[in-house]
């Protein structure tokens, strides 16, 4: 149970950023995407590979993990079925600073993933303090009914632009309007 550890909710930007994933089951595999869609470059590392991860741009390695591999990693998932090797694998990517996701037991790695919902650049994270991914997932799914779509985002961020060319109380009237037509269209009451 994650219940009553802190952490800390931030998006982090790993672009072009080296993850390591070892263990190619379907627990990877969604890791993978996941890492993919956020655009980092992504190693896959085991004896035996889920067939979607030959369909996806990473690099795979065919072979069980070894100590060694992990060397320039920014962030290493340790998805495998053997409780030997992912604790293996999590102590070298403690050793080169590496941020870890332990997919049997979340609490021994420092990452956890969220379900999210994405819409027109405006990106939400559930995560539910447990191990409840159903519930995270419909959470998610419940906010992406209400976010905007580009043309919506498009007119705030002019109306916001021009709000912050006024100067004064004409200044804050109208950020106090877009404040409000932003609440409004998401159901939030007055
Ligand atoms: C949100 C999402 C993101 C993602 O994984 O990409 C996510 N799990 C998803 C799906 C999913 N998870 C599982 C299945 C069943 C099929 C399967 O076995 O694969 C499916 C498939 C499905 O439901 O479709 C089973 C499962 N999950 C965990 C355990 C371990 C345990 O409970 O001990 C077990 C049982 C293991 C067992 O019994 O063997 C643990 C975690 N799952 C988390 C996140 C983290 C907590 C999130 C939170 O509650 O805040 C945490 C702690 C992982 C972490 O953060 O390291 C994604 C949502 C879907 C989406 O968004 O599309
Ligand atoms: N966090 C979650 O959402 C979640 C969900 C289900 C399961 N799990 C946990 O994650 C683990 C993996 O789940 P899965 O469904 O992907 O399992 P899986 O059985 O589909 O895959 C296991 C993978 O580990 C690889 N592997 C075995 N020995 C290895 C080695 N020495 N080096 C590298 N890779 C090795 C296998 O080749 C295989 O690709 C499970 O054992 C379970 O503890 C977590």
């Amino acid at each position: 149970m994650l219940r009553g550890v802190s952490v800390l909710p931030v998006f982090l930007n790993l672009c072009a950023q080296r993850a390591v994933v070892v263990g190619g089951g379907a627990v990877a595999l969604r890791r993978v995407r996941t890492l993919l869609a956020a655009e980092l470059q992504v190693t896959v590392i085991a004896p035996e590979l889920h067939p979607d991860l030959r369909t996806l741009p990473v690099q795979l390695e065919r072979r069980p993990y070894r100590e060694g591999d992990l060397m320039g990693a920014r962030l290493v998932v340790v998805a495998t079925d053997r409780p030997d090797v992912n604790a293996a694998a999590a102590a070298e990517a403690r050793r080169v600073g590496a941020l870890v996701n332990h997919a049997a037991d979340a609490t021994l790695g420092e990452v956890r993933f969220p379900a999210t919902a994405q819409r027109a650049g405006v990106q939400v994270a559930v995560g539910t303090g447990r191990e409840l991914p159903m519930l995270a997932r419909a959470v998610a799914e419940r906010v992406a009914q209400l976010l905007p779509g580009d043309a919506q985002i498009s007119g705030w961020v002019t109306a916001r632009e021009q709000a912050l060319s006024l100067e004064g109380a004409g200044r804050e009237s109208a950020l106090q309007r877009l404040r409000d037509d932003i609440q409004a269209a998401l159901g939030v009451p007055a």
